[in-house]
């Protein structure tokens, strides 16, 4: 397969979205990155890339995290942890809530990961930073440490960066 480092192309195909999900957002869409396989294995990579080797386990943030997640714990060789809206786990174990861009949701978390496992947290986009603070928040509650974050979008007029100052973002803007 080929590989490059050259994420330009990739950075092209996360398409924005005028007024979705409501009037005055504009909506990233990484789907189009998602079905590229070059694209996708290399943002994957570069999520990864300044983490490596200092994580247990990767965790995703419903739902576009946990495509993310499950394509990064197969590249790293390690478990995942999906971290859910409310109402959608069978045995949650913490829960946190949180305001985003357009509303507010909760997240829970099983407890099916060992206290003390060193948790990597992916995601698509930062924005607003409240998603990826609510699941610190909630892996914390069950032992876990937090080893650090990366999403592939972060969206810097939104604030994210100063809820979760050391999140590594592959791209920006
Ligand atoms: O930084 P924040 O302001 O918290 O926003 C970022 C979150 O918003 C989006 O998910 P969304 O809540 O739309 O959920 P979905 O993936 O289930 O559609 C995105 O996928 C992130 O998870
Ligand atoms: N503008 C946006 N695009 C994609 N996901 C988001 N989550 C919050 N704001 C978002």
């Amino acid at each position: 397969m080929p590989q490059y480092r050259d994420l330009t192309r990739a950075r092209s195909l996360i398409a924005p979205v005028p007024d979705f999900p409501e009037e005055g957002v504009v909506f990233q869409d990484v789907m189009p990155l998602l079905t590229d396989p070059v694209a996708l294995r290399s943002c994957v990579k570069e999520m990864l890339a300044p983490f490596m080797g200092r994580f247990d386990v990767v965790a995703g943030l419903e739902a576009r995290g946990f495509l993310l997640a499950g394509a990064a714990a197969m590249v790293a060789d390690v478990g995942m942890v999906p971290i859910r809206k409310a109402g959608k786990l069978p045995r949650p174990a913490a829960e946190a809530s949180y305001d985003l861009e357009y509303g507010q949701a909760t997240v829970e978390v099983q407890a099916d990961v060992a206290p003390g496992s060193r948790v990597l947290v992916l995601d698509d986009v930062l924005a607003t930073g409240g998603t990826l603070s609510a699941a610190h928040e909630v892996l914390r509650s069950i032992g876990c440490e937090v080893a650090g974050s990366a999403v592939l979008l972060e969206i810097p007029s939104l604030g994210g960066r100063t809820r979760v100052p050391d999140v590594h973002a592959v791209f920006a803007g």
